[in-house]
């Protein structure tokens, strides 16, 4: 056994079906009483039920969450829980939702209590993305982490099937990054800082995601697959807020952040390259992540394009208004400042990955 350590976040975890009807035991427990509930202007219909739920008894419903965590919208919501009293948020949604409740709880200090309705894992994370002036920055601090997480799986049942396989593949690839003894299960199979608890959590939360993914694409109500798979999304997130990150999420910020690419659309159409860049230097990570993929006949990459294939996304960031000529630009982004990776950052073959990834053709195992 290598040497490890192991320093689990706080937190408090609820999980099933209907368990939102817990909310106010949840509140009464942290003897708070004047929620702001947050959601984007999608989820309106959620943050009234959530309403509903505790009889009316908020400071407010907030429901301008954006993608990325604009900083000005940051500053509407601080003004209006301010305006109103609150004593602590309520975020009901997917990363943005839960990016703005983050935004807000680190500024005041007011508790945050999520109710993840996607994939994304941000609920797990001490992690948060904030946009200005058209660039993002990501900071890591212990208090952003909120501190009781309740996944209702019945909320979940509305999340069209295209967007549960690009969040479900986002959650994947937090796992990746921790399985190797030295780094990140895609990126915590094989971070640097990994150990042992992770490393279990990265391979049952991407063999859940694995599984239940294809299927929901199939079936979008299917109760187990929805259940399995925010399972795996709780396990992967845990898994991205254990350890650090590496070049596939250094290439996604870069492409999400300057090229504004859709976050879970760009994590999926990355992350099987990102992998085979790596491959070379995390032997054990390919092997374990080869095993929780079905149909990979023991090769990891030709695994995530199966698996990819079968959730029909597409692969091609061209597809999303990536324009050929940005490729170089990226490269020389995702290059400079990189995040600790197994593998040394060479401008050429990133440069490559990019342009494939561009073009949408399928991970080679030759970069
Ligand atoms: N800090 C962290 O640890 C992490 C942060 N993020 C951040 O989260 C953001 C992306 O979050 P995502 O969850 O991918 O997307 P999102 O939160 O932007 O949601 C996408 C869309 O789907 C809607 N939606 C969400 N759940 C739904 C449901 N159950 N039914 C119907 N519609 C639903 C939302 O209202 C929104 O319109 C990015 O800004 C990303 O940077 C993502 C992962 C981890
Ligand atoms: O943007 C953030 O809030 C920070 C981290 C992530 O988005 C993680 C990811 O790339 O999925």
């Amino acid at each position: 056994m290598d040497p490890f350590v192991y320093s689990p976040n706080p937190g408090r975890v609820i999980f099933g079906n209907g368990t939102i009807k817990k909310l106010p035991e949840e509140l009464a427990r942290l003897n708070l009483s004047a929620p702001l509930l947050l959601s984007t202007p999608q989820q309106v219909n959620q943050a009234e039920d959530l309403k509903s739920v505790l009889e009316g008894k908020v400071a407010g419903i907030f429901t301008e969450a954006t993608m990325h965590t604009p900083v000005n919208v940051t500053e509407k919501a601080l003004d209006y829980a301010k305006k109103q009293g609150a004593d602590c948020v309520v975020s009901i949604g997917g990363g943005s939702t839960i990016g703005l409740g983050k935004a807000i709880s680190i500024r005041t200090g007011l508790p945050h209590i999520c109710i993840p309705t996607t994939y994304a894992g941000s609920e797990m994370t001490p992690i948060l993305g904030e946009t200005a002036d058209g660039l993002k920055k990501t900071r890591t601090d212990p208090k952003i982490l909120p501190g009781t997480v309740i996944y209702d799986v019945d909320l979940t049942m509305t999340l069209p099937a295209a967007m549960s396989a690009t969040s479900g593949v986002n959650a994947i690839a937090h796992a990746e990054h921790s399985a190797d003894s030295s780094w990140s299960i895609v990126e915590a199979l094989y971070a640097r800082n990994t150990n042992p608890v992770i490393n279990l959590f990265a391979v049952e939360g991407t063999r859940a995601l694995a599984s239940a993914l294809p299927e929901i694409v199939e079936n979008p109500s299917s109760p187990s697959a929805r259940s399995l798979a925010l399972y795996g999304a709780w396990l992967c997130g845990t898994c991205l807020g254990s350890v650090g990150m590496s070049i596939h999420h250094k290439l996604c910020h870069t492409l999400g952040g300057s090229f504004n690419l859709p976050h879970a659309e760009t994590h999926t159409a990355v992350l099987p390259h990102a992998i085979s860049y790596n491959a070379p230097k995390i032997p054990e990570a390919m092997k374990k992540l080869a095993e929780a993929l079905p149909e990979s006949n023991g090769d990891a990459i030709h695994g995530l394009n199966v698996l990819l294939t079968k959730l029909k996304v597409k692969r091609g960031l061209k597809d999303f208004g990536m324009k050929e000529e940005d490729i170089d630009k990226a490269a020389d982004i995702a290059v400079s400042n990189p995040y600790w990776n197994p593998r040394e950052i060479e401008r050429e073959p990133i440069r490559e990955l990019i342009r494939r990834v561009w073009a949408g053709e399928p991970a080679r195992a030759d970069l």
